[in-house]
């Protein structure tokens, strides 16, 4: 028996309308895999998630390629899609370096990766998270000179990440009051987007929220978005609290309009032990479609792309969808 829609609303309180997925597979579903993938692969997948109508496709990392092998070719990655219309590409940059080798390659969006936990970013950056605000100001610095003409457009967006924002590899909990101080000091230094990223997967709907409240004291709702890795299994109920709209108990008004999360489920970040992959793409599209929440991204050809990907790997699909496909094909005429 399903709920009325009014019913449902009731009993959810009421969600956005329309949501955001930021897709990550390229980027944080590939950088984990030890064989390296080949970059036609990379570039193919990139399309055909383009074709999926995913309007922003995190493409790659501009990182040190000592640290995450599997990303060493963003230059060419990047190049390659610069033609591909209907979706934004943006790319890590750690540093500097990073940030201008990302420009030269016609990058238009960047973002920034900080951690809520000290030993999280002395193993992920290789520095304290003092340091790191320090380098991410040199880089805010120069995407905000970047107002130069990069290959015909405007550098536009300077972006994103807070690892750990609930859970660390190494110092288990972590409290809100870090969150916010990271938060802060990203969206003082130009952040247009902070995401949010359980990046073990420890997360359940208890813990988040008490997080998001406190984020919320400095940076406005429509800034915010989550990410959410699937070790335990939480991630669609993490999201499905991230987007209500409720006032919280401390009086602040939830409703995140931004989710991440990778085609078939891939990922895990190579400095977080025990991390297990992103929420699935196609997952969180079949539960935004079932509440009527509009994200104008097509089912059928995220599976297909989930497909392509987890031949190319060798495994079989990830997302909790695909499994169903593959054992109820029939079903796959109801999507
Ligand atoms: C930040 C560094 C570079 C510091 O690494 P370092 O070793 O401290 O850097 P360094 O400045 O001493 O340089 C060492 C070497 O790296 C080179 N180098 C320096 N910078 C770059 C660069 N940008 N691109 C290419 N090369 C670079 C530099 O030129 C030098 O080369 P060498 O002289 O030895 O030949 C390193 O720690 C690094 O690359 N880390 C990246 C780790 C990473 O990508 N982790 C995964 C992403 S985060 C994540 O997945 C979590 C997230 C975002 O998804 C959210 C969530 O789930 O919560």
């Amino acid at each position: 028996m399903s709920l009325g829609y009014a019913t449902m609303l009731q009993f959810l309180g009421s969600i956005p309308k329309f949501v955001k997925i930021v897709e990550v597979g390229p980027r944080d579903g590939l950088q984990n895999e030890k064989a390296i993938v080949p970059t036609a692969v990379k570039v193919d997948l990139i399309k055909m998630l383009v074709s999926s109508g995913l309007s922003v496709i995190e493409a790659t990392s501009f990182v040190s390629p000592k640290w995450v092998p599997q990303l060493a070719d963003a230059k060419d990655v990047l190049e390659a899609i610069q033609c591909v219309q209907g979706a934004k590409f943006p790319v890590l940059t750690p540093n500097l370096k990073g940030f201008a080798a990302a420009v030269a390659a016609g990058a238009k969006e960047v973002a920034i990766f900080a951690a809520a936990s000290e030993s999280f970013s002395r193993s992920n950056i290789n520095c304290s998270i003092k340091d790191s605000l320090y380098r991410y100001r040199e880089v805010a610095h120069a995407a905000r000179n970047s107002s130069i003409p990069v290959r015909g457009d405007l550098f536009t967006n300077f972006l994103r990440y807070i690892s750990c924002v609930v859970g660390c590899p190494v110092e288990g909990a972590v409290s809100p009051s870090q969150v916010v101080y990271v938060a802060k000091a990203l969206l003082d230094m130009g952040c247009t987007e902070i995401s949010l990223g359980d990046t073990i997967g420890v997360g359940t709907p208890g813990t988040i929220v008490p997080m998001l409240e406190a984020v919320l004291e400095v940076v406005p709702v429509e800034k915010l978005a989550v990410h959410f890795h699937d070790t335990y299994g939480q991630a669609l109920s993490n999201i499905l609290i991230s987007l209500q709209i409720f006032w919280s108990c401390k009086n602040y008004m939830m409703g995140i309009r931004t989710v991440d999360s990778a085609v078939s489920g891939l990922g895990g970040c190579p400095y977080a032990k025990g991390a297990s992959g992103n929420v699935a793409t196609e997952d969180v599209v079949y539960m935004l479609n079932g509440l009527g929440v509009k994200t104008n991204v097509d089912l059928e050809k995220v599976i297909l792309a989930g497909d392509f990907i987890c031949k190319h790997l060798g495994r079989s699909p990830g997302s909790k969808v695909a499994k169903a496909l593959s054992r109820i094909p029939e079903n796959a005429s109801k999507l």
